[in-house]
């Protein structure tokens, strides 16, 4: 059982006047076999903050820790993968040209059975556990649907027997009849194995779903974090408020993403990575802040620390501790 863990990370891309931080400082914590759920609008850093886990994006500064021990220097020999990521396109994570069962079998550490028949019965092994036929091993990809391509994606990343995975957005390319179920398989299997999970997607009724712990990105910051139902239920910060204010309430389709649903805040003066605002970063949005309160002139100088990095609720707001009324009541 391994801890992930993002000690003040920061990604930077590009130079000089297009240089950007796409993630700014973050520090979270994955617990052992908890789902950490990491929201925030496009653009955010959900995705480059899962890349730096998996040494997909270069760090300009901090490190990322799996039990114990930095990511980057880890030895990559051919034993078992403890960290692992699933991707929104599973098309783009297979060979089009090899047959699936081929690719899960590659994806077997050389310390997993090494005869023909071992490695034969352990993707069979995989595909039971992700719910594919073991008939479809000689299917390529394209003979697949998306959702049983995502199985097999699944499949490949559950062969390196790893503690902690990253999923990012493993749903939303999805066909929205098939997201519930490919959503309760990965949930299924987390538990199952007691997966650690840094659970990455835009829509909030998705990491409900699935989290024990949320996390709110914005402007490559974390700007909330603490145990799911808290920062659902009783969200401290005004642009998680926001953003659950746009969410699309629970109902029968409550998973579907139709790419329907997203509210003001994700539509208006999308924030932008390149000039990031002094003080608080969402001062310019922000419903209760120094655009609506003159008086509350530190959000335009004053950057507020994260409140939290794992399972304590906090905010990244100098009012938090307000009891900030809901937006559009602070007047
Ligand atoms: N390879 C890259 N080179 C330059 N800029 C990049 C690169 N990848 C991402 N960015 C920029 O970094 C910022 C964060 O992007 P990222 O994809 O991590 O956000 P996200 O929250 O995952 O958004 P989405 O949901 O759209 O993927 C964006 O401004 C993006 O344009």
């Amino acid at each position: 059982m391994s801890e992930l863990r993002f000690e003040n990370v920061t990604v930077r891309y590009g130079t000089g006047r297009r240089a950007l931080r796409a993630v700014d400082g973050v520090s979270l914590t994955v617990p052992p076999g908890q789902v950490v759920g990491l929201v925030g609008e496009s653009g955010s850093g959900k995705s480059t903050l899962a890349r730096a886990a998996v040494g997909l994006a270069p760090l300009a500064s901090g490190r990322v820790l799996l039990g114990g021990q930095d990511v980057v220097h880890r030895a990559r020999g051919g034993g078992h993968r403890p960290l692992q990521m699933v991707f929104q396109d599973p098309y783009a994570s297979l060979d089009p040209r090899m047959r699936v069962g081929d690719s899960v079998a590659e994806a077997i550490p050389r310390t997993g059975p090494s005869d023909g028949a071992g490695r034969r019965a352990e993707v069979a092994r995989l595909f039971d556990l992700v719910g594919l036929d073991a008939g479809h091993a000689l299917s390529r990809p394209a003979e697949l649907s998306g959702g049983q391509r995502q199985r097999v994606a699944l499949a490949r990343a559950l062969a390196g027997r790893p503690s902690v995975v990253v999923a990012d957005e493993i749903t939303s390319a999805l066909d929205v009849s098939v997201q519930g179920t490919v959503l309760n398989l990965v949930r299924d299997l987390q538990r199952r194995m007691h997966l650690g999970m840094l659970f990455i997607s835009h829509n909030l009724a998705v990491v409900r779903y699935v989290s024990d712990v949320v996390a709110v990105m914005y402007l490559g910051r974390i700007v909330e974090c603490g145990p799911a139902h808290d920062v659902l239920a009783d969200p401290q910060h005004p642009y998680t408020r926001e953003l659950l204010a746009a969410a699309p309430q629970r109902d029968g389709s409550a998973w579907a993403d139709t790419g329907q649903g997203e509210g003001a805040v994700t539509e208006v003066d999308p924030p932008d990575p390149h000039h990031v605002p002094a003080g608080c970063r969402f001062h310019p949005r922000c419903p209760v802040g120094p655009l609506v309160r003159p008086d509350r002139a530190e959000c335009l100088t004053l950057d507020p620390t994260p409140g939290s990095a794992g399972r304590v609720h906090g905010a990244a707001c100098h009012f938090a501790a307000d009891r900030l009324p809901p937006p559009g009541t602070a007047r």
